[in-house]
């Protein structure tokens, strides 16, 4: 486990196969000036790490825990179970079933232990990462205001956009 003491966001996963969707998240809380840490951890595959990831994520000061993970995708809600910071969900596209299997094991928690669940991949990635950012908000004004940045250049994007001659 990679360690980052000032970390407030940490960004888990259930493969080096999710990186490439999950690295989107990772850059987005670069670009806002976001701590994380990220890892590799599976309830499956390495479920004692997972165990002790969750427990230990408070107390080692992270604030949010963002978790990506494809097919039978039980990290994050495993991870959910296991520490009371909220714990973002993010489908990972999944070559079976295009992620449809990842969404519905994420997002179907039962209720008391959920898992607020973005969308399948990339955009649900970045979303995950400006929702943790969202949160964080509430107490750093300075966050608060490159959050309001952000969204000032999405719509001076979107104005700029000009339509062909049909
Ligand atoms: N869904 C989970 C969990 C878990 O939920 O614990 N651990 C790995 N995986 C997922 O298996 C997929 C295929 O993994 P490989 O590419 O390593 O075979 C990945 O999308 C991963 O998130």
């Amino acid at each position: 486990m990679k360690d980052n003491e000032s970390a407030r966001v940490g960004i888990i996963m259930g493969s080096i196969s999710d990186w490439e969707t999950m690295q989107e998240a990772a850059a987005l809380l670069d670009d806002l000036g976001v701590s994380y840490e990220k890892n590799i951890v599976s309830a499956h595959r390495t479920p004692e790490k997972m165990v002790e990831y969750a427990r230990t994520a408070a107390d080692r000061g992270l604030k949010v825990i963002i978790a990506g993970a494809g097919g039978a995708a039980h990290l994050p809600g495993m991870t959910a179970s296991m520490t009371h910071l909220p714990v973002l969900g993010v489908p990972v596209r999944s070559r079976a079933l295009s992620g449809m299997d990842s969404l519905l094991s994420i997002v179907q928690m039962p209720a008391g232990i959920p898992v607020p669940t973005l969308a399948i991949g990339e955009a649900g990635a970045k979303n995950a990462a400006l929702s943790a950012a969202a949160i964080l908000a509430l107490e750093d004004e300075g966050l608060r205001d490159r959050l309001i940045a952000y969204r000032e250049g999405l719509r001076a994007k979107v104005e700029a956009m000009e339509l062909p001659e049909a």
